[in-house]
């Protein structure tokens, strides 16, 4: 029979893996699948948040990205799959990065007019990366006054809300359909499993055990 203590031990053991829906979950079920872990039921035919896996103790939970940080930097998830700009803009305080899952690849970069001149002074810049933005000109040693968008940002050049925007740019495409040019680049941009740090000592052993899975299921550049 087990004893008081012993439901203590198992839930210590749960685990609890945050995913990015979305394009990242897509590319993130095959990864876990190869590391062993599926779960019980279609995610993208249901509305539920949590879902229970083929592994006893292991669910996982259904974030937009953005969240995916938050929930493991306090413990409410001990894991989590996010994308490098996620990371940047939240910051990593209280969560370890073991691994580099080589999906969702894209870049962080500004981007304007085609053929624009690029102001001297002062510049103004639209972007959701307010913190990468922020980070990234004032090492440039330009000034710029960033204006907060939660999407479409391609569009606040040509409405001259902003002189340059700072977005995700993968095949250019966007950029392109809306008159706007690449410039440079920010941060190269892949999904990243990340851990709570008091995850990682409590429950070293199944973690551990995943993260060694999964790096064998991560294909090289
Ligand atoms: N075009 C792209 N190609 C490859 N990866 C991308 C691309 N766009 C975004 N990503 C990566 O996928 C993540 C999720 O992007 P997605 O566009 O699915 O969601 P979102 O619009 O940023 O967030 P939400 O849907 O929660 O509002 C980004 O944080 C980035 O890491
Ligand atoms: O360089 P590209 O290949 O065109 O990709 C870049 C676009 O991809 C993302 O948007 P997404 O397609 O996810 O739509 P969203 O606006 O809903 O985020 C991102 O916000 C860019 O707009």
């Amino acid at each position: 029979m087990p004893g008081k203590g012993s439901c203590k031990i198992i839930n210590a053991m749960q685990i609890t893996i945050a995913l990015t829906k979305g394009r990242i979950l897509k590319e993130t079920l095959p990864l876990l699948a190869a590391a062993g872990l599926e779960p019980l039921e279609d995610i993208s035919k249901s509305r539920k948040l949590i879902f229970p896996t083929n592994q006893q103790g292991v669910r996982l939970l259904i974030l937009r990205g953005v969240d995916v940080p938050t929930y493991v930097q306090h413990g409410a998830a001990d894991l989590g799959v996010a994308g490098k700009d996620t990371l940047l803009e939240h910051g990593v305080d209280g969560i370890y990065e073991p691994l580099d899952l080589g999906i969702a690849r894209c870049r962080l970069m500004t981007a304007g007019i085609q053929g624009a001149e690029r102001p001297r002074g002062r510049i103004k810049v639209a972007t959701k990366f307010v913190q990468s933005a922020k980070r990234y000109y004032a090492a440039q040693g330009r000034q710029a006054d960033i204006i907060k968008l939660y999407g479409a940002m391609e569009l606040a050049p040509l409405m001259d809300l902003a002189d340059e925007i700072v977005d995700i740019v993968d095949t250019g495409n966007t950029l392109k359909a809306n008159g706007l040019e690449a410039r440079d680049t920010i941060a190269h941009v892949s999904s990243r499993l990340i851990v709570n740090k008091a995850s990682m000592k409590m429950k070293y052993q199944p973690i551990n055990a995943l993260i060694e899975k999964l790096a064998a299921a991560v294909k090289p550049d």
